[in-house]
């Protein structure tokens, strides 16, 4: 939807402003951070949670947009990209961890998502799984080994509460709450995060491409407030896995 300059009604962007690689934090505080590891990095807009810049990996443009906290505004922001030409995404953010034997600063590589969230059971109905494109998982994977990195690749559980997940005690419904969480890591759910469902069953909707890199900081309130994990690594990765989807992108044309 266009505002009257022609503009996307809210990440404030046309044809041309974006490339088709887009790497989607959620913090806005982040864009500009990432936007470094680009080539010419150029700012673009900033209207309510969406920051934008647009710089070049290997040639070609790539834009880098926070969708703010949640499935809401991310899916906005989604449609908003698509709809000026942006095809292959890759959420980069932080997520609490779900697995014993993971570290504070390990990368999780996101294959898909539990949908505990609201946004995407208005776009389809619960039983649609939230799944990652393939090859930008494999170029997740193979940019973390290149990089030396300490990961794991899994599924994500995408959540609407933050003090659900981290203060569970708090809530009333607590014993529902924790058994889920419960089940969730019973059946192999590696992080917990908001906005990779969205991501995923949108991409899927319009046949976009999508994946997700995420920083694990901690999964509860004392350690989230004491760690002290740098988010490079994770942007080096999802840089590095757009240069290999740029290359292998320029092969198969
Ligand atoms: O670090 P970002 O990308 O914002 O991601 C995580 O951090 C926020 C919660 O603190 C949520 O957006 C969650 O998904
Ligand atoms: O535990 C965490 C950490 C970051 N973001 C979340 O949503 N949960």
């Amino acid at each position: 939807m266009q505002d009257h300059d022609g503009l996307q009604y809210h990440v404030k962007v046309k044809r041309g402003d974006v490339g088709r690689y887009v790497l989607l934090p959620g913090d806005p505080g982040r864009v500009e951070k990432i936007a470094r590891f680009l080539d010419e990095p150029c700012f673009i807009s900033s209207n309510r949670e969406h920051t934008v810049y647009t710089g070049k990996l290997n040639g070609e443009l790539v834009s880098v947009v926070s969708t703010g906290m949640g499935c809401p505004s991310t899916a906005i922001a989604v449609e908003e990209l698509i709809a000026v030409g942006a095809d292959t995404f890759i959420r980069v953010g932080t997520s609490g961890a779900m697995q014993p034997g993971m570290q504070l600063g390990d990368l999780a590589i996101v294959t898909g998502a539990i949908r505990d969230e609201g946004t995407t059971r208005q776009y389809l109905p619960i039983e649609f799984p939230a799944v990652a494109d393939v090859t930008v998982v494999n170029a997740l994977v193979e940019a973390a080994s290149r990089l030396g990195a300490r990961y794991f690749v899994g599924i994500s559980h995408t959540k609407d509460s933050f003090y659900g997940e981290v203060e569970p005690d708090r809530m009333p419904i607590a014993a529902e709450l924790k058994a889920r969480w419960n089940a969730w890591v019973a059946g192999g759910a590696i992080c917990s995060e908001m906005e990779a469902a969205a991501i995923f069953v949108l991409s899927s909707i319009y046949r976009k491409r999508a994946g997700g890199v995420m920083t694990v900081i901690g999964s509860d309130t004392a350690t989230l407030i004491n760690q002290k994990t740098s988010p490079d690594l994770m942007i080096q990765v999802a840089v590095e896995a757009i240069r290999i989807l740029i290359e292998s992108d320029r092969r198969s044309n």
